[in-house]
């Protein structure tokens, strides 16, 4: 641990809060050589690999879901096709903002602006040097989107009346990652999907909404890097900080299911490129077949270049984030809401912006673009 890093933590009370902020200070910016990179790793005190069940999910049933084989998943990260990174990329910009799925911006703009968000910013996107244009497009003030049973922010619960049906190809491939972790019988019932610009960052929180904690929480990174934070259960531990790349997926399950957590930074991807070509041509590129039997179907629809164009600008600045979740255990019922309980924060439906130091002001959860 580098000097700096070791007495910010030292210091024990809020350890959590003071790394929060070292890692998200612009200036100067923080010393990076403490983040645990699982790319890169060989051995580290902190990362040991995890058993996975290469028996769980068939070769073909991997494909379809656009994974691959569970065999040559690295245990403690995974890295998906890129032909199939594009995809998710194109869903997460494109398809899931759509209605009746749930946005930030629905919080306070009229339906029928929220409509359509990609046709509204594709083509002001696609034009080269709009970096400095003004005003943003929608696609750029998207921060959340909701899936299947919709979070309520300001409850902070979900609930059997604001249910829309969960993307089938989000459902497979969240089925067949929970399968091979030792989670069989897992259903993806909510989906949060956050959008990162390079000055976003979320607040520290615990995800403890969704009522059978035995049930892991899956989540998908895509576009430029993050600097993440993992906790303990109280506060006060001191977190660890690891990067997530574009294609890794974190499975948060057992003692680490309920754990603080934090994204303080967005930073570049490795080489600048956050879908790294190197692995384009063992994958299943876009428009490709390869690695399919005949007549096999896969959910992984092919991303058309005048789409890729759009996401690629994209992403060269942002960072994409899909959590998946089980909200009930198999057989339970959501239980008669009792209003009066439920603490009501107004306000934030717009966001969970957290402040300057990723202290936790009665929201749950904040993010903030600095
Ligand atoms: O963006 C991330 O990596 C974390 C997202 C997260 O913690 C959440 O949605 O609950
Ligand atoms: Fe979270």
């Amino acid at each position: 641990m580098t000097k700096m890093a070791a007495s910010i933590v030292e210091h024990g009370e809020d350890a959590f809060r003071k790394l929060f902020k070292f890692y998200k200070r612009r200036n100067p910016p923080p010393d990076l050589s403490d983040v645990i990179d699982f790319s890169k790793i060989v051995k580290h005190e902190k990362v040991f690999p995890t058993e996975l069940n290469p028996g769980a999910v068939s070769d073909a049933e991997a494909r379809r879901a656009g994974l691959r084989p569970i065999r040559d998943w690295t245990a403690f990260g995974l890295q998906g096709y890129p032909g199939s990174q594009q995809h998710w990329v194109r869903q997460c910009l494109k398809t899931y903002p759509e209605k009746p799925n749930v946005c930030n911006l629905d919080m306070h703009m009229a339906p029928t602006e929220t409509q359509d968000i990609w046709g509204r910013s594709a083509d002001t996107l696609r034009k080269t040097g709009s970096r400095v244009r003004e005003p943003k497009t929608l696609l750029e003030k998207l921060r959340w989107v909701t899936l299947g049973y919709h979070y309520n922010w300001d409850t902070k619960t979900y609930s059997a009346d604001h249910y829309t049906p969960f993307p089938s190809d989000l459902h497979s491939i969240s089925v067949h990652v929970a399968a091979a972790c030792r989670f069989p019988g897992f259903n993806a019932e909510a989906g949060i999907l956050n959008y990162y610009r390079s000055d976003s960052s979320l607040g520290i929180h615990v995800d403890e909404s969704e009522l059978d904690h035995t049930r892991p929480l899956l989540s998908f990174s895509f576009g430029q890097s993050a600097v993440f934070l993992l906790g303990g259960t109280q506060r006060e531990d001191p977190p660890t900080a690891m990067y997530m790349h574009s294609g890794d997926v974190m499975v948060m399950s057992g003692h680490s299911r309920l754990l603080y957590h934090a994204v303080p930074r967005v930073v570049p991807a490795p080489k600048g490129d956050p879908l790294h070509p190197s692995l384009e041509e063992e994958g299943l590129g876009p428009g490709s077949d390869q690695g399919l039997a005949q007549g096999e179907a896969t959910l992984i629809q092919p991303v058309s270049e005048e789409d890729w164009a759009v996401c690629s600008r994209y992403i060269q600045t942002s960072r994409v984030n899909m959590t998946i979740r089980q909200v009930l255990g198999s057989g339970q019922a959501f239980p008669a809401m009792d209003t009066k309980d439920k603490r009501i924060d107004v306000g934030h439906t717009d966001g969970y912006h957290d402040n300057q130091d990723g202290e936790n002001v009665g929201l749950k959860r904040r993010r903030s673009d600095s």
